[in-house]
């Protein structure tokens, strides 16, 4: 196994321009692939995520011309009909590109069988088949009845009036949305449960929106599609600067010192994600914000107790910034932690143990205090890209640290580790 072994920083500065997010990308893609008529996206993530996205739109027959870099693609819509492939849709362990397909091609005419990493096999989406077979659709769980991998049997779907469980996932309500107004006739799809990562469904709403398609959101109660429509290309449209890949820029700016520029998201950031600079403000960061790029320095760091349930993804973060603030650091009502790459409350709280933390592992919340000495560790990554680049946070501090298969950011930023040592000193 490939180990990178990061020494001490002592100092960050610089300019980073952050890749494309991937939320918006595979939702921009997809909804690309189904409008008529090109699409030119530019500023797209090339990561393995975005990567099973377009493999699976190629096999549908959807033509995309990507430049040499693999950030402007070129996506010419086929109107919402797509080819049944010859083989089996690989998907990787991208919930982007597997949910939201889930539910349109379950809307498309066609046979479609889509199949993940094995993480992805232990990966829920029964709320979101129960409540496409709630509404006509043909779907067969091809091992675990509620997990992938799936076997549809296309059929364009009638709508009406739907449940979805949105209490473990919020991709479920948001491929439930990206596929309505495909469906023959309007629908109405009410949340059951409490939902989670909200912030997520505003992304949805808006990139529909750009594709021509207006959703009614009754207070993210109650969403109301039209049917029989068609989404419009926008022309050309820009992927913003991933916000969840700026949370280690964020935080390493504030824990080290120094200046970093960070381009790409800021005060009109689309993503919610954006909401961890907000965080890193109370923990002590300084952050000048603009429309589009916010500058971070360090503070004084203290631990703060906050509900991430909004963040799921950058709250990950601060499990590694509560190392180097003062006193304690709780992150609240991320139960859901436990579904993605891996259990990542168990993971996170195993591995911040290891360097030297004293760490509650509840089950919905972390607390972390952090440690009077710091031990010089291998740091464990189960395959997941964030774990990894949280980790990094430790050599920021100013500890020698091991990473274990560092090249598990490829799932969203292959480059991280470049540009992080590009702007330590
Ligand atoms: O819709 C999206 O783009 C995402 C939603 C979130 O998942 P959940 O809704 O499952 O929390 C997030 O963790 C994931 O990385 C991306
Ligand atoms: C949870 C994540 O990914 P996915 O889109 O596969 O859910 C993530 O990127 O942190």
């Amino acid at each position: 196994m490939e180990q990178l072994r990061l020494q001490p920083i002592s100092k960050v500065n610089g300019v980073v321009t952050l890749p494309g997010s991937k939320s918006l990308s595979n939702r921009i893609l997809l909804l690309a692939a189904l409008c008529k008529g090109q699409t030119k996206v530019t500023n797209l993530l090339d990561s393995d995520d975005i990567r099973h996205m377009l493999g699976a739109l190629e096999q549908m027959g959807v033509s995309v011309t990507l430049n040499e870099e693999k950030t402007e693609a070129l996506v010419n819509g086929q109107g919402g009909v797509l080819n049944t492939p010859s083989n089996e849709l690989f998907l990787g362990n991208a919930g982007t590109a597997y949910r939201p397909l889930t539910a349109v091609l379950a809307t498309t005419q066609g046979e479609f069988t889509l199949v993940g990493e094995p993480r992805m096999e232990e990966r829920p989406i029964g709320h979101l088949v129960d409540a496409l077979s709630d509404l006509g659709a043909d779907i067969t769980y091809l091992k675990t009845k509620d997990y992938p991998p799936l076997k549809i049997a296309g059929k364009r779907l009638t709508g009406g009036k739907v449940e979805i469980d949105g209490s473990i996932s919020s991709q479920f309500l948001t491929a439930l949305l990206m596929a309505a107004p495909l469906f023959a006739g309007d629908s109405e799809i009410h949340i059951k449960g409490e939902l989670v990562s909200k912030p997520y469904i505003d992304i949805t709403l808006g990139v529909m929106r750009q594709f021509g398609v207006d959703v009614d959101n009754e207070n993210y109660q109650v969403f109301r599609v039209k049917g029989n429509q068609q989404y419009q290309s926008p022309g050309e449209i820009l992927v913003e600067g991933d916000a969840s890949s700026a949370s280690y820029f964020v935080a390493a700016a504030a824990i080290a010192g120094g200046e970093i520029e960070i381009r790409g998201v800021g005060s009109k950031s689309v993503q919610g994600d954006i909401g961890f600079a907000h965080v890193m403000e109370q923990v002590g960061a300084q952050i000048d914000w603009h429309d589009d790029r916010i500058v971070v320095r360090k503070g004084e760091l203290k631990g703060v107790d906050i509900d991430a349930n909004a963040i799921p993804d950058a709250a990950m973060t601060l499990a590694t910034v509560a190392l180097f603030a003062k006193g304690p650091t709780a992150i609240r009502n991320i139960y859901n932690w436990r579904v993605k790459e891996t259990d990542r409350l168990n993971a996170m709280a195993t591995e911040l143990r290891k360097v030297g933390a004293t760490v509650v592992e509840g089950h919905d919340f972390i607390e972390i205090e952090p440690p009077k000495t710091f031990n010089v560790v291998d740091i464990d990554t189960y395959n997941d890209h964030r774990i990894a680049m949280c980790f990094s946070m430790v050599a920021v501090g100013g500890k020698e640290i091991i990473i274990n298969d560092p090249k598990c950011t490829a799932k969203t930023f292959p480059t991280y580790f470049d540009v992080l040592s590009s702007i330590s000193e």
